[in-house]
């Protein structure tokens, strides 16, 4: 029988809660800060037990997997270096930022504990293990972070656990992660968050502009919705990569404006067709 910790049992956490359960071996226990989150988790059979003292949990553990937002992942890895886990215990986590959390991961190291980072590139704008669904990373990029010290049958341990989120499952340098996520992921949600607020303005000046919103406006904001608390930790953790792509989509901007200024019919279409082919060139 493998015994599985949940902390956090949020739409993530909960959605690879629930593809885990297809397994006939495995019982999970739940855990987090909102005890009506688990009543709910308990009622919809994505975790087994709720649990109410986490360390005691974390000591019975086989796999231990953080689903919280990240600044409270890295505050939870302190936690669990202190503690006495199972020697062939494996930690993850699902977080949108993976640097700091292997940072942060060289304490449970030291301390003889095995960490694998892990982000399964899925989601969505709702929260909350009610919109949990065991399909929802089924195709799905999902990145695994090792450290130097794991070995390769820790890795193959922790894929065979996964492995019925039926996601594509790629190993990262964590570095590289944040990179590649700030790009496809982190600046767009920044856009996304800034239109909206650029479009408030206009909207307290004029009602007509809320009316009119139609499916382009729908879709390049979505993840506006998102859940703010998740969203400042992701910024502050990825900050650095940020601050260089806002500088990138500064000068892009700049660029949009010149070519307005200039209203070259040619230039223009040439622009926008080049966004057109390589948007068509990506399958999500
Ligand atoms: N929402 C998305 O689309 C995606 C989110 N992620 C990452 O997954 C993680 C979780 O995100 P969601 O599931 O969307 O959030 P969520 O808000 O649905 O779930 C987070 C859960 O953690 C609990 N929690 C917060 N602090 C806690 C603490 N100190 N101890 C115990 N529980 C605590 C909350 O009560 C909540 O139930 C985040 O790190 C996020 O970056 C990764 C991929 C996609
Ligand atoms: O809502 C969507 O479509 C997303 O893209 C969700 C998402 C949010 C954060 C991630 O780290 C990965 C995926």
């Amino acid at each position: 029988m493998t015994k599985v910790l949940l902390v956090g049992v949020g739409l993530i956490g909960g959605s690879v809660a629930l593809s885990m359960k297809k397994q006939q071996d495995i019982v999970i226990a739940g855990y987090d800060i909102h005890t009506s989150n688990l009543e709910m988790a308990k009622s919809k059979g994505i975790i087994d037990e709720m649990v109410l003292d986490v360390q005691i949990e974390a000591e019975r553990a086989d796999l231990i997997i953080l689903g919280t937002p990240v600044e409270q992942t890295i505050q939870f890895m302190e936690k669990l270096a202190e503690w006495d886990l199972k020697d062939q215990a494996i930690i993850t986590d699902v977080g949108s930022t993976k640097w700091s959390i292997m940072k942060a991961a060289e304490r449970l190291n030291e301390s003889g504990k095995t960490f694998i980072g892990g982000h399964p590139m899925a989601g969505s704008h709702e929260s909350g293990a009610v919109h949990a669904r065991a399909d929802l990373f089924r195709g799905a990029r999902y990145v695994l972070t090792p450290s130097a010290e794991t070995t390769v049958a820790q890795l193959e341990m922790l894929t065979k656990w996964l492995s019925d989120t039926e996601a594509n499952f790629i190993t990262m340098d964590a570095k590289e992660h944040d990179q590649v996520t700030g790009v496809i992921s982190h600046l767009p949600h920044m856009i996304a968050a800034s239109l909206v607020r650029q479009v408030e303005e206009h909207a307290n000046k004029n009602n007509l502009v809320r009316q009119m919103a139609a499916g382009g406006f729908r879709d390049i904001t979505r993840i506006a919705s998102s859940s703010p608390v998740m969203w400042r930790d992701i910024s502050r953790q990825n900050r650095e990569t940020l601050l260089d792509l806002l500088e990138d989509w500064m000068k892009e901007m700049q660029q949009v404006k010149q070519l307005l200024e200039k209203s070259d019919q040619q230039e223009l279409y040439t622009y926008f067709s080049d966004a057109k082919t390589f948007r068509d060139s990506i399958c999500i």
